[in-house]
């Protein structure tokens, strides 16, 4: 797909991954909507990319992916100021092992409404012009990790919708397609957040050690890996990266 002139909804995009992939689809000639549960930072982000980029580029809107009348409102304030929707980044995430229903609802139940809601507002069948939802994973969604079974599990289940409705059988009826990004360790907020709601006290030290021996990964890689997939990448296609690697498809068997 083209990027430049895209309208591009980015959930969790007020810091970390999500921010460098606003940075990334901006460079690019993107138009942004930056939504998130964090107003104050998500508003400052924006003020500092709308420096950069232009007000009519960037916009931020107020959103918990676990609310249905929230995304919808972020879905229309974007039409509404940017443009009809291309393109929607389920990237909004958290790490809590000891709240293990919060971390379903928001990795995996935030990537469940947002990518049907986009089929029901870009899909061909229901009036609109097909489009692409990418849902961030991760490489904790392709390979097992012993280090976080819940945040693990949601993220291999991410991964099984993705590769579900990312069957043509989808395609050919909604012009929509449905992608995954699988990213190994970049050191945000999110590493630091999940070991104070940690699986357990075992668990704190292991995956501080695990964590410090991993090679390091920059949001910009993670973020050049999306243009690729956006640019390229197939229907249902899930995209694995990793540091000191070039991203790599991993496949496998369909049911059909
Ligand atoms: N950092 C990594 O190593 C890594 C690797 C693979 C995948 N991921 C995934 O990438 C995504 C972003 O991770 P990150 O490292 O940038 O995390 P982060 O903690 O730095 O940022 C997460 C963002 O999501 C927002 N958010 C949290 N709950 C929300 C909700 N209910 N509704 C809307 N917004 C909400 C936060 O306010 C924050 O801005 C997550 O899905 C994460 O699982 C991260
Ligand atoms: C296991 C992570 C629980 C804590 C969640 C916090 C951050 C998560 C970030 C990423 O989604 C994945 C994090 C770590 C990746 C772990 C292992 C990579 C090893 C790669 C390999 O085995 O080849």
């Amino acid at each position: 797909m083209e990027i430049k002139g895209s309208v591009i909804i980015i959930t969790g995009a007020a810091r970390g991954l999500g921010k460098a992939f606003a940075e990334a689809l901006l460079d690019r000639g993107a138009k942004i909507c930056v939504a998130d549960i964090d107003s104050e930072q998500g508003q400052s982000t924006v003020a500092e990319l709308q420096a950069k980029h232009g007000e009519d580029s960037v916009i931020f809107v107020s959103c918990n992916v676990t609310s249905d009348d929230d995304f919808k409102a972020v879905w229309d304030a974007t039409v509404e100021k940017l443009g009809p929707v291309n393109v929607l980044i389920n990237n909004a995430g958290i790490g809590n092992e000891q709240e293990w229903d919060k971390t379903v609802a928001v990795n995996l139940g935030g990537c469940m409404r947002g990518t049907l809601l986009a089929l029901d507002r870009m899909g061909t069948n229901k009036g609109g012009s097909g489009g692409v939802v990418v849902n961030i994973s991760s490489i904790v969604g392709v390979k097992a990790n012993p280090f976080g079974p819940v945040y693990s599990a949601t993220k291999h289940a991410i991964i099984g919708l993705v590769r579900s409705l990312g069957h043509d059988f989808h395609f050919k009826i909604s012009g929509v397609k449905v992608q995954a990004l699988c990213p190994s360790l970049v050191k945000t907020e999110l590493l630091a957040n999940s070991m104070k709601k940690a699986f357990s006290p075992e668990v704190v030290q292991a995956l501080s050690k695990f964590s410090s021996g991993l090679k390091d990964l920059t949001s910009e890689t993670v973020a050049n890996s999306l243009v690729k997939l956006l640019e390229e990448g197939r229907n249902g296609a899930c995209l694995v990266v990793e540091a000191e690697k070039d991203p790599y498809y991993v496949e496998a068997p369909i049911s059909s």
